[in-house]
């Protein structure tokens, strides 16, 4: 069978994908052996990823090119402002983050970095563009919780964290995002695609940054 787009896209943005999927952080997640510490500071600045993320999933919603589109991204956006958010109340709660750290935490560059790149896609990209950054962020979380062993850690925000990324729910997102991204995408003519690829590498070193900034090892 012929590689999908989103296959296309994946395979050129190695070595950079499997240093964002199976990262010593993650590792240590699935296992139950992330400091408290680099799990809190990963999640104060994963909050201040969630409003631009957020934001792009808007974008997204703005730019499809059908109705089903639209509701499908909205039916993601309900996740994200409702279990999602409440999960980052618990978690913040249960690690004692500051109220300041909760707001207006001093961003990691790799945060900034991020940020920008999203910020940037939602003013100024296309459709394909808004999708490529998307795809990442969505395709790569489920890459690495489906790794997830069987018996989670006892560690509730640990385990949460990895169900969020794995579930039925999160799955089917992702097998219809990329399917989107392979829709629109096929359309394309080459210097587009090539546009989207270059979105795509840049947001897997993002994804492949931000671990490594959370990672005491
Ligand atoms: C940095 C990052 N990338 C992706 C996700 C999954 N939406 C996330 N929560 N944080």
């Amino acid at each position: 069978m012929s590689d999908t787009f989103t296959d296309w896209l994946r395979k050129r943005s190695e070595p950079d994908w499997t240093a964002a999927t199976s990262h010593p952080f993650t590792d240590a997640l699935l296992a139950g052996r992330l400091p408290a510490d680099a799990m809190r500071g990963y999640l104060v600045q994963d909050y201040q990823f969630v409003d631009s993320f957020l934001a792009l999933l808007g974008s997204a919603l703005a730019k499809a090119d059908r109705y089903a589109s639209r509701l499908e991204i909205s039916n993601s956006i309900a996740v994200v402002t409702s279990s999602e958010n409440t999960y980052f109340q618990r978690a913040f709660e249960a690690l004692e983050v500051s109220a300041a750290d909760r707001k207006h935490p001093r961003l990691d560059p790799s945060t900034v970095e991020f940020r920008s790149l999203m910020d940037d896609t939602n003013a100024n990209g296309s459709y394909p563009d808004v999708l490529a950054v998307l795809v990442v962020a969505e395709w790569s979380y489920l890459e690495w919780a489906m790794g997830a062993p069987e018996r989670l850690p006892e560690d509730s925000i640990a385990a949460e964290w990895i169900t969020l990324h794995n579930n039925p729910q999160f799955q089917r997102w992702v097998g219809w995002l990329r399917g989107e991204l392979d829709r629109v995408g096929a359309e394309l003519d080459e210097r587009d695609q090539a546009r989207c690829l270059r979105l795509f590498q840049h947001a897997t070193r993002c994804e492949r940054d931000f671990f490594a900034a959370h990672w005491p090892g």
